[in-house]
C-alpha cells in the first residue's frame, strides 16, 4: 500500500473541490481510503514544527495548520509517520511538497493518434477538404508497420506526459498498425479505447475499405482486443463517421458493437457542409444521429465527437440512447467548423467530455482543452448577448469526470474517491507558475491549471502506477 499526503483537487458538484492535508491510500491501484486531516488524525502537529524543512516557501498555503502537517511528514522523521506506517502496512508514503496538489488523471475522449505526425500543420482548410488534402494521405502510410510504431509510441508518451490517462484513440482502417497503437498503451500504461477506422466509400481508392472485408477486418481486430484480456487498454467500434461508411457496413459494426459488448465512437454534426453531405445521402433519415439510430450504433455506449449543429431531437435522442458528446473546442476552431454551445448540451442532460481532436486539433493536452472550452463558452455567451458561461471549475469538471461518464468508466475514473482505480496527477506550480502573495489554495490551483503545462505535471499514475513524470521528490 502506497499513501500520499497532501492538497487533494477533485471536480465537484458545485466547483473544484480543495481539500488540504488529504491522506489518500492507494491499495492494488485504487484509491482504498482517504480523508481530510481533521479525521486521519495523523497526530497532533505544534508550533514549532512549522519551521520544519520543507515548508518551502510559507507564504503558499498561510493557514498554518496546513503547513504544519506537510511539513511534518516532509522531513520523515517524526513519529506521526511512524504512526501511519504501523496503522496501514504502508510501503511509501509521498507527501507533496508545498504548493503541489494531486488531482485526477484528464480524460481524453476523442482524438486521432494516426494523425499525431501532423500536428500543428495543415490547418488552414475547412474539414472535408482538410481530410483529403492532409489526413488520408498521412492515414494511408499506416499500412507501414515501423511508421506505425514509431508514431504511435511518441503520441502516446506524449499525451500521457500532458496528463491524459484515459483516451479514446482513432487509429487508421489498418488491422495490424491498429494493433500496434493498442500496444503502444500498453507498454506506456495509459488507460485507452483503441479503435480501427472503418470506411468504405467516399474516400481515396489509396485509403478505403472494400465493405465485406473491412467489416471482416474490424471484426479480426475487436476479438483480438478481447483476446489480450487487459484490465486498461480495450478495442472499440469506429465508424469514421456517416459520410465516409455505406449503411451495410454501419449496421454491421452496430451488430458487432453489440456482440462484443463493445463502445463505439465516430463523428456527428461537426461542420456544415458535412451535415448537408449526410442529408444528401441519407434520404430517409430524419436526422444525422437518426442515421447512427438506425444503424444500431445507439445500443452500445457511444461517444459522439462535436455535435455542433445537432438539433433539439437530436440532442434528445443522445440523451436518451446515453451516448455522449466529445468537445473538441479548438479542433473546432482551427478547422474553422464552428462554436459547440456545451451548456445547452448539459442543460439537457447530455454527458460532455473533452477531446483534443489531433491533428483538426493542434494540442496535445486536455489542460488546454480545457481553457479552449472556457473561452468558446465565454464567446457564446457574449454573442448571445447573455452573462452566464461555464465556469473553469465546469471545465475542469468536462476534463476529468465529465470524460469519465462519456466513456462509461465514471464508476472506476474521473474523481479520487474510495474504490475507484488511482488515475492521478500531481501538479506543480514550478516552473514557470509565479505565486507569491498569500492567495488562498484555489487561486493557486486555478493559476497552475489555466497557466500550466507538461512541465508542471510531476507524476502521472494509472492504476496506481506511476507511468509518466519525474515523480515526488
Ligand atoms: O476532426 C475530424 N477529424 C477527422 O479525422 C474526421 N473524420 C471525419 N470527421 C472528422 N473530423
Amino acid at each position: 500500500m502506497e499513501a500520499f499526503v497532501g492538497t487533494l483537487v477533485n471536480p465537484g458538484e458545485s466547483g473544484i473541490s480543495i481539500v488540504p492535508e488529504s491522506l489518500v491510500l492507494v491499495e492494488n491501484g485504487k484509491a482504498s481510503s482517504f480523508s481530510s486531516r481533521s479525521t486521519c488524525r495523523l497526530g497532533a502537529p505544534n508550533e514549532t514544527r512549522l519551521v520544519a524543512p520543507g515548508c518551502r516557501n510559507p507564504k503558499y498555503f498561510p493557514n498554518a495548520r496546513r503547513r504544519v502537517i506537510l511539513a511534518v511528514v516532509e522531513v520523515g522523521r517524526s513519529s506521526e509517520l511512524d504512526d501511519l506506517r504501523g496503522r496501514y502496512e504502508i510501503d511509501e508514503v509521498s507527501v507533496l511538497p508545498e504548493a503541489w496538489f494531486l488531482t485526477p488523471g484528464l480524460v481524453d475522449v476523442h482524438t486521432h493518434a494516426s494523425q499525431y505526425p501532423n500536428i500543428g500543420i495543415g490547418l488552414d482548410l475547412p474539414l472535408l477538404e482538410w481530410l483529403d488534402r492532409y489526413t488520408f494521405p498521412l492515414e494511408a502510410k499506416y499500412l507501414d508497420l515501423d511508421f506505425a510504431s514509431t508514431a504511435y509510441n511518441t503520441c502516446v508518451k506524449r499525451t500521457l506526459g500532458n496528463g491524459t490517462t484515459t483516451a479514446c484513440y482513432f487509429g487508421t482502417i489498418h488491422t495490424e498498425s491498429s494493433k500496434e497503437l493498442f500496444r503502444a498503451c500498453q507498454r506506456a500504461g495509459q488507460r485507452a479505447f483503441v479503435g480501427k477506422v472503418s470506411m468504405d466509400r467516399n474516400s481515396p481508392e489509396y485509403y478505403v475499405e472494400d465493405t465485406q472485408s473491412g467489416i471482416r477486418e474490424a471484426r479480426d481486430f475487436l476479438r483480438w482486443t478481447e483476446d489480450q484480456k487487459d484490465p486498461l487498454v480495450k478495442g472499440i467500434v469506429t465508424p469514421r463517421f456517416a459520410v465516409t461508411s455505406t449503411e451495410a457496413s454501419l449496421e454491421a459494426l452496430g451488430e458487432m458493437a453489440r456482440t462484443f459488448h463493445a463502445p463505439v465512437q465516430t463523428h456527428i454534426s461537426e461542420n456544415k457542409s458535412e451535415v448537408e453531405v449526410v442529408r444528401r445521402m441519407y434520404p430517409d433519415a430524419s436526422s444525422y444521429a437518426d442515421v447512427y439510430k438506425r444503424a444500431g450504433l445507439f445500443d452500445s455506449k457511444c461517444i459522439l465527437a462535436h455535435g455542433i449543429y445537432l438539433d433539439d431531437d437530436e440532442i434528445e435522442l443522445v440523451k436518451e440512447r446515453k451516448a455522449g458528446i466529445a468537445h473538441c473546442p479548438r479542433s473546432n476552431s482551427q478547422l474553422t467548423s464552428g462554436m459547440c454551445d456545451v451548456r445547452r448540451l448539459l442543460r439537457k442532460g447530455v454527458p460532455v467530455g473533452l477531446g483534443t481532436d489531433m491533428s483538426g486539433g493542434s494540442a496535445s493536452s486536455i489542460l488546454d482543452a480545457m481553457r479552449q472550452a472556457w473561452e468558446i463558452s465565454k464567446l457564446l455567451s457574449l454573442q448571445a448577448g447573455e452573462s452566464e458561461a461555464l465556469t473553469l471549475d465546469d471545465c475542469f469538471a468536462l476534463a476529468t469526470i465529465g470524460g469519465a461518464r462519456v466513456a462509461g468508466l465514471e464508476d472506476q475514473i474521473g474523481s479520487i474517491e474510495k474504490g475507484k482505480a488511482f488515475d492521478a496527477l500531481v501538479l506543480s506550480p514550478d516552473p514557470g507558475v509565479d505565486f507569491w502573495d498569500a492567495g488562498s489554495p484555489d487561486q493557486l490551483v486555478h493559476k497552475v491549471l489555466m497557466l500550466g503545462d507538461d512541465r508542471n505535471i510531476k507524476a502521472v499514475f494509472v492504476a496506481g502506477r506511476l507511468v509518466a513524470g519525474p515523480g515526488i521528490p
